[in-house]
C-alpha cells in the first residue's frame, strides 16, 4: 500500500526518495539507545510498513502510537536516540514522518551523524542540545510539521560526503515522530573483499542502487536488491498491467511471448565486477510474474552516464548479459556460464521484463574487479563508483524514476 501511495505522488516528492533506506529494520537498522520511550518505543522509527493509527488502542502508559514518543518534559534538556544504520553509507536525505502525531509531535529536531568503525572514523560531536556546528551535524535544528495526512512528511535534503554508520536523532524538547527514513547509498569497505570471492555486486548492502525505471506502480525496483527472500509481493518490484498487451498472442520456439512493450529497471553495481551467475526470483508473484526477462550490462563513464540519463537509459552501450528467458511463477531462476554472454567487467545493469509483472529479487554474483582493471577493460578514462553526496538534479515530471547525480 505504501508503494502504491508513493508511486502516485512521485512527481511531488524529492528525488532522494529513490535511494535505499539505510536505517530500515529490514536491512538491520537498530535503535541502540533512547533517553525516554514512555508512550512508544524508538524502534518503531525504523519499521518498514507505513505508520498506523488505531483510535481505540491505549496502553497502561497512554494512547498507543505507532512511532517514538516521549513524555512531556518538565526538566531542562531534550530527548534523543542513537540509531545504528543497517547499511553504512552516504546519506542524501531524510524523511522525518510525523504521521498521526498531531497534538504531540516533536516541534523541532536535529540529526547528527558519526562513523564509528575503522573506515574513516569520526564520532558524534556537538553539545547536549545537538545545536553545535560540527563536522557531524547533518541538519540544523529544524521545525517539524504535525502528522496530518497532507503534511506529515518532513523532507530534508542532505549534503554530507562522509560515510555514516550511526545517527543521533534529537527531539527539541520532546514529543513523537512516527518514522525516520534515511535515504542514501551503501558504501562497503571493499578492501576486505578478496577478488577471488563471489559477492552479490548489486546487493543494497554492497552499495548497489537503482538509478532509473519505467514503472513502479505497486513496488519499487530497489526492493529487488534487499536482504534475504521477499516477505511478500510488496517487497518486490511490480509494475502496473500494460495496456498495450496484444489480443492475439504469439510465442517463439522457446515459448517466449512476442509482445510490443516491456518494463525496465537500471542499477549501478556497488563495485565494478565480472558477473558469473544471476538469480531472478519471482517469489510471491504467481498470477502476475512476467512472461520473460533479459538482462543487459555495460561500463559507463560519467559523461556516458549523463547521456544515458537524458536518453532514459536507452544507451547504445548496453550489451546482452542474459538473453531472453521464459519465467515461472514463485520460483528462483538460476543462470550461470551456459546462459551468460559477457566475459568483461561492468558497472551498470538493466533488467527488462516483458510485458509487465513482478520480480521479487535480483542477485548478480561475481568478482569485484579492481578499479584500474575496469578502466582498462572498458577503455574509458574515468568511472565514478562512489557517489558524491550533494549533487542531485531534480527529475522532471515526464521521466518518472530517473535519478541523476554527477
Ligand atoms: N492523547 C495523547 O496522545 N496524549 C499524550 N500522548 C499519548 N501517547 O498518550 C501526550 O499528550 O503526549
Amino acid at each position: 500500500m505504501a508503494e502504491r501511495r508513493m508511486a502516485r505522488k512521485a512527481c511531488a516528492e524529492p528525488d532522494f526518495l529513490q535511494f535505499n533506506d539505510l536505517g530500515c529494520e529490514t536491512v538491520g537498522g537498530k535503535v541502540i539507545f533512547a533517553t525516554d520511550e514512555w508512550f512508544a518505543p524508538a524502534r518503531n522509527l525504523l519499521k518498514r510498513e507505513p505508520p498506523q493509527f488505531i483510535t481505540s488502542a491505549f496502553t497502561e502508559f497512554g494512547k498507543w502510537m505507532d512511532g517514538w514518543e516521549t513524555r512531556r518534559k518538565r526538566t531542562p534538556g531534550h530527548d534523543w536516540c542513537i540509531i545504528q544504520l543497517g547499511v553504512p553509507g552516504l546519506i542524501h536525505g531524510f524523511d522525518v514522518d510525523t504521521s498521526f502525531f498531531t497534538g504531540n509531535h516533536s516541534p523541532y529536531i536535529s540529526i547528527q551523524a558519526g562513523c564509528l568503525d575503522q573506515e574513516s572514523p569520526f564520532t558524534l560531536e556537538g553539545d547536549r542540545t545537538g545545536m553545535a556546528a560540527s563536522d557531524s551535524q547533518m541538519a540544523a535544528v529544524a521545525k517539524l510539521q504535525p502528522g496530518y495526512s497532507d503534511c506529515c512528511h518532513n523532507y530534508f535534503k542532505v549534503s554530507f560526503s562522509r560515510r555514516v554508520t550511526h545517527l543521533r536523532l534529537n527531539m527539541h524538547p520532546d514529543g513523537g515522530i512516527a518514522r525516520l527514513r534515511v535515504y542514501g547509498v551503501g558504501l562497503r569497505d571493499w578492501s576486505s573483499v578478496s577478488t577471488n570471492q563471489d559477492v552479490d555486486l548489486v546487493a543494497l548492502t554492497n552499495g548497489g542502487v537503482c538509478l532509473g525505471y519505467s514503472d513502479a506502480h505497486f513496488g519499487h525496483p530497489r526492493n529487488m536488491i534487499g536482504l534475504g527472500r521477499a516477505a511478500n509481493m510488496a517487497d518486490g518490484w511490480e509494475t502496473a498491467r500494460r495496456l498495450d498487451r496484444p489480443k492475439k498472442l504469439q510465442a517463439d520456439q522457446r515459448g517466449i511471448l512476442q509482445v510490443p512493450g516491456w518494463e525496465w529497471a537500471v542499477f549501478r553495481l556497488g563495485h565494478p565486477g565480472l558477473i558469473s551467475s544471476v538469480e531472478v526470483d519471482t517469489n510471491h508473484f504467481k498470477g502476475n510474474f512476467p512472461d520473460s526477462c533479459r538482462i543487459e550490462a555495460c561500463t559507463l563513464t560519467p559523461e556516458e552516464k549523463a547521456q544515458c540519463i537524458s536518453s532514459r537509459w536507452n544507451s547504445g552501450k548496453w550489451r546482452v548479459l542474459l538473453p531472453p528467458q521464459k519465467l515461472r511463477p514463485h520460483h528462483i531462476h538460476h543462470y550461470g556460464k551456459m546462459e551468460l554472454k559477457l566475459s568483461h567487467p561492468v558497472t551498470h545493469v538493466r533488467l527488462i521484463i516483458a510485458p509487465d509483472g513482478g520480480i521479487s529479487r535480483l542477485r548478480l554474483w561475481g568478482r569485484p574487479i579492481p578499479f584500474t582493471a575496469t578502466l582498462a577493460s572498458s577503455r574509458s578514462t574515468l568511472i565514478i563508483f562512489h557517489l558524491p553526496a550533494n549533487t542531485l538534479t531534480p527529475t522532471s515530471n515526464d521521466s518518472p524514476g530517473h535519478l541523476s547525480f554527477e
